[in-house]
Parts: structure tokens; C-alpha cells; sequence
């Protein structure tokens, strides 16, 4: 894949919108699964990033660094941070083209320390596509919107098929997922504002 110095995205990828049915701009986008280290509820030391869909169709999302982030004293570890991201980035891919997905490379680079206490405002938008190929970017502001840039990152999402995730994953945690899914859907549905008009 490309190194940051060659074009983003490569030439082969062409333009992409979201899905006509995906989440309207001002959504607020709920975790994806409830024991996932980016966005889960249940995951006490987790990142519990929070997500919503911007007007221009870029995603928002916020993640708060506690003690628990640490890498230096006070900072935020590095590849937590990447974590930020790989969540932020997939959400957007996942949401906004409604797929499954899953990261197949992710560059991330650190321009400005991350303190504990801080939080960082990731904006994400989709790049472009090539066949099951997305490429996704964001970057990472610290305390505010237009706060200073501490991290850029891109990455390319590869859509795969439910058998990655039957196939590889645990199925229990699978069905779990499946019946949150289901139930935010439903919720989803009832509150009329998760599908573009
Ligand atoms: C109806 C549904 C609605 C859904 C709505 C969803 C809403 C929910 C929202 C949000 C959820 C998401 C939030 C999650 C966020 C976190 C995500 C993660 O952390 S995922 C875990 C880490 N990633 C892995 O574990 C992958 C491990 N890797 C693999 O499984 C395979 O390598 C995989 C699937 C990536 C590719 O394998 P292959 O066999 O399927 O396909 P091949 O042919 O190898 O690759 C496809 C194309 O991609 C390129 N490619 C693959 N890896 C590449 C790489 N590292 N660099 C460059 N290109 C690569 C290849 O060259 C190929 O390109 P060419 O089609 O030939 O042009």
C-alpha cells in the first residue's frame, strides 16, 4: 500500500459516498459491540469512544485519555492512540458504507504529545474505493474541533463477508453481538433518525 509519500488514495480508487441508508448527519452512532476496547460500554479501561456523523458526511469522534492510557508519565501511549483511530476510521468505513469491515493497514503519525485528561476530537472521512478496498483518513485534534493537530492516520479497510467473523471469532461473543445489533436497530427504527431520508 502506499507510504505517505505516494498518493492517498492510490489511483485506482474512485470517489465514495455513503450508503443511501446510512445514518443521516447529527447522528449520534452507538457502539458496535458492547465489549469492544474502542467503543464498548463494558470494557471498563477501554477507550469508550463516542461517535457522530458531521454534516459533510465526515465522522466525529471523541475519546477522553485517562490514567489508564499511560505510556509516559501523563501521556498518552502511542499505540493506544493508534487504537483511537483503527476504531474511529472502521466506524466510519462500517457506518457509513454499511459493511462489514475489517483494517487491513493503518498508518498513524504523531505530530503532538497526547496528556492524560485530554480529549481528542478525531475527524474522519472516506478517501475513496477500489472493489472491496476503502481508504478511510482522520485526524486528531486535541480538546476541541479546531484544536491543535496531535495525530494524522489513514488506513485501508478491506470488506469481508460474515464468515471472517464466524470463521475466526469466538461464537458466543458472535451471537452477543448479533443480539445488540438486532436491538439497536430496532431501537434505531423506532426512533426514526439512523436512515437518511
Ligand atoms: C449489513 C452490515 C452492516 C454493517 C454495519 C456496521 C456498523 C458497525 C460500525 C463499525 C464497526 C467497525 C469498527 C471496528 C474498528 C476496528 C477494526 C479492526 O481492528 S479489525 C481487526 C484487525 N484486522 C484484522 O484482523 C484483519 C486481518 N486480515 C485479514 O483478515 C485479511 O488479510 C483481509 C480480510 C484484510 C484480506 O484478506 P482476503 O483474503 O479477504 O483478501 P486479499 O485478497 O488478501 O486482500 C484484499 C485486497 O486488499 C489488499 N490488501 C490486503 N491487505 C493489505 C495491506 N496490509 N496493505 C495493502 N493492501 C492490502 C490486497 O492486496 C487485495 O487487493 P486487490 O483486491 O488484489 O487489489
Amino acid at each position: 500500500m502506499s507510504s505517505r509519500t505516494e498518493n492517498w488514495p492510490p489511483a485506482d480508487a474512485e470517489p465514495v459516498g455513503p450508503h443511501p441508508d446510512a445514518p443521516a448527519p447529527g447522528t449520534e452512532l452507538s457502539e458496535h459491540y458492547a465489549e469492544c476496547f474502542g467503543c464498548g460500554h463494558e470494557v471498563e479501561l477501554g477507550l469508550h469512544l463516542r461517535s457522530a456523523v458531521a454534516d459533510d458526511m465526515s465522522v466525529v469522534s471523541t475519546f477522553t485519555v485517562r490514567k489508564d492510557h499511560q505510556g509516559a508519565p501523563g501521556l498518552a501511549h502511542g499505540g493506544l492512540l493508534a487504537c483511537a483511530f483503527d476504531e474511529a476510521l472502521g466506524s466510519t468505513v462500517g457506518n457509513l458504507l454499511r459493511t462489514p469491515t475489517v483494517t487491513a493497514r493503518l498508518e498513524t503519525d504523531f505530530v503532538r504529545p497526547v496528556p492524560v485528561g485530554s480529549t481528542l476530537h478525531i475527524a474522519a472521512r472516506l478517501d475513496g474505493r477500489s472493489g472491496r478496498k476503502t481508504y478511510v483518513s482522520a485526524e486528531g485534534r486535541l480538546d476541541a474541533d479546531d484544536g491543535p493537530v496531535a495525530l494524522r492516520a489513514r488506513a485501508l479497510f478491506v470488506t469481508v463477508g460474515v464468515d471472517h467473523f464466524t470463521t475466526h471469532g469466538d461464537p458466543d461473543a458472535i451471537e452477543k453481538f448479533r443480539q445488540t445489533a438486532e436491538a439497536e436497530a430496532a431501537a434505531a427504527e423506532q426512533r426514526g433518525w439512523d436512515v437518511n431520508p
